[in-house]
């Protein structure tokens, strides 16, 4: 399995439909598979049932993963110590974005209940947020500046040059 991680708005979404297209192979919108499970989209589970809720079925669904699969994460996917673990031993690619990218592609998002508060609120969170995805990836890709179609191309460089043979795990 090849993870991708990174914080919301980071592209992960964006960038493991477009790479699973280019390397033939299945790909998994982890927030997507949760709306589908729940019939509700993200911003109404955590209304109607919170955020821990919304963790354990993220928790829940990352443990069911299994085969060949490109995965798109949510952004707070690594909070819990045991999603950490469970990344442990895939490759895991870390879309790395300063924080202004993440606030200039957010700006006008109504979908994430969590890019909320006022800037230093939000500038908190991703500064809580970023040790965690450097401590799990094992390739990371500055994404600023950068269209997709770089992004996946330079993810195929990576991949290439640490053997692809181990993401058929
Ligand atoms: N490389 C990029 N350059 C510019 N905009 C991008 C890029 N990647 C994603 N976006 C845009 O940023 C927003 C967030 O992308 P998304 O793939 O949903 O990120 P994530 O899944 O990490 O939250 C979307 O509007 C998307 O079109
Ligand atoms: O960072 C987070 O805590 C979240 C990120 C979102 O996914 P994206 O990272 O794809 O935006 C989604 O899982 C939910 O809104 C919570
Ligand atoms: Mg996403």
């Amino acid at each position: 399995m090849i993870f991708l991680i990174g914080y919301m708005g980071s592209g992960k979404s964006t960038i493991a439909k477009r790479l699973s297209e280019n390397l033939q192979c299945t790909y998994i919108e982890m927030d997507e598979e949760i709306e589908r499970r729940e019939g509700m989209t993200i911003p109404e589970i955590f209304a109607n049932h919170g955020e821990s809720f919304f963790r354990a079925m993220e928790s829940q669904l990352l443990k069911e993963l299994e085969g060949q699969l490109i995965v798109s994460t949510g952004g707070g996917v690594l909070l819990s110590a045991e999603n950490r673990e469970t990344l442990a031993g895939h490759v895991v690619v870390y879309l790395e974005a300063s924080f202004q990218t993440i606030e200039e592609r957010l700006a006008q998002s109504g979908n994430r209940p969590l890019w909320s508060g006022d800037l230093v609120e939000k500038q908190k969170r991703f500064n809580q947020r970023k040790p965690l995805y450097e401590q799990v990836a094992t390739e990371t890709i500055q994404v600023d500046n950068k269209n997709p179609e770089m992004i996946v191309e330079e993810i195929i460089f990576c991949l290439k040059n640490n053997d692809f043979e181990h993401t058929n795990e």
